[in-house]
């Protein structure tokens, strides 16, 4: 018998993660903590975390859920609003925020409160760049003339060009990138942006959702884009380059919400993550890559020491479960009921 391949690598953290609240985070979070030491909480609740008040609360809800003997850090982000005052941010800052995010409004779910017009929160920008709070943002217009792919371009060209000239000194994540346009433009600008890869866009492209049926739970935001971007993609992800890193973007909807006539936006991806990631990388021959990817360049960006302890992952198929427990609903995970070829297992 051949031993199975193996690979260890630093414990990883989640750059960018949906654990919703209540009942859900007795799903959530124990799914992410059994893998990621830190992760980023997106504040898109309903309502959204906007306020130190509210991040602080909220993160008293999650470490509540987090199984005996876990040992994982939620690191809370505000959610930026058109009414976010430089006072929001210092006493976010003081709370221990260490990022805000803008979503553009109506961008993807749960954006209705976010900013209008990216001008009115130049203030807001100002202060976050004086406080060292960083910038993650959903990186799409939302006029209805712009075509649904097109949407990351066009965001890069009218919006993010200019916040990096006009804010130099703020660290800004274009986040869950899914075009070769991103992937060049944060390759070539400052030290300051950097930006996350979601595992889906990486294994994925729109055929996937679209060829031979229409299959709601390849559904996300920003959308899977041509497979010439998946391919740009993964050159970035396994190209060792230190401006990209992991950012699941598990964002967890009840099957109901998904297999719908108009259904929602996201792809629950927490329960075994890093193992599609591997399955990504070794697609492309870097699993020596993934390390780095995974564990060392998002807490070299955002300044914070790398985990000490280790996880490994093991070359053994398992069944992805079929469904799993939501609150009083299920949802569907991404690969519900397939074969995954690579298994985290316990240090
Ligand atoms: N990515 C998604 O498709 N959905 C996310 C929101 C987001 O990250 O844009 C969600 O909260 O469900
Ligand atoms: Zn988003
Ligand atoms: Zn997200």
């Amino acid at each position: 018998m051949t031993t199975p391949q193996t690979l260890t690598l630093t414990r990883p953290d989640d750059w960018h993660i949906h654990l919703r609240d209540n009942d859900a985070l007795s799903l959530t979070v124990p799914d992410a903590a059994n893998t990621f030491a830190r992760a980023i909480i997106m504040p898109n609740l309903v309502p959204p975390v906007t306020t130190a008040e509210h991040a602080l609360a909220y993160r008293a809800r999650i470490e509540s859920a987090i199984p005996p003997g876990a040992n994982f850090e939620p690191l809370m982000v505000l959610y930026l609003t058109d009414n976010t005052s430089a006072e929001d941010i210092a006493a976010a800052k003081a709370a221990g925020v260490i990022a805000c995010k803008l979503y553009p409004a109506g961008a993807t779910t749960n954006s209705d409160s976010g900013v209008t017009d990216i001008k009115k929160i130049y203030t807001t920008l100002e202060a976050m760049q004086k406080h060292d709070v960083k910038l993650l943002m959903h990186g799409e217009v939302t006029h209805s003339d712009i075509d649904i792919f097109d949407r990351e371009k066009i965001f890069i060209d009218r919006t993010l060009r200019h916040l990096v000239k006009d804010f130099p000194e703020l660290a800004m994540v274009l986040e869950h990138i899914t075009t070769k346009d991103a992937a060049e433009f944060v390759e070539s600008a400052t030290s300051k942006l950097g930006a996350t890869i979601t595992a889906h866009h990486l294994l994925y492209n729109r055929n996937h959702m679209l060829v031979g049926g229409i299959r709601p739970h390849y559904y996300c935001l920003p959308i899977l884009k041509r497979n010439i971007h998946q391919e740009a993609l993964l050159k970035a992800a396994t190209g060792g380059s230190t401006k990209f890193f992991l950012g699941t973007d598990s964002a967890p909807h009840p099957t109901h919400a998904k297999e719908s006539a108009c259904g929602c936006a996201g792809c629950y991806t927490a329960y075994a993550a890093l193992e599609m990631y591997a399955e990504a990388f070794e697609s492309m021959n870097a699993l020596d890559k993934l390390e780095g990817f995974a564990s060392f360049h998002g807490p070299d960006f955002y300044g914070l020491p790398r985990n000490n302890d280790t996880v490994t992952l093991v070359k053994e198929p398992w069944t992805a479960p079929d469904s799993l427990p939501l609150g009083t609903s299920t949802l569907s995970p991404l690969r519900a009921g397939e074969t995954l070829p690579w298994k985290l297992v316990r240090n």
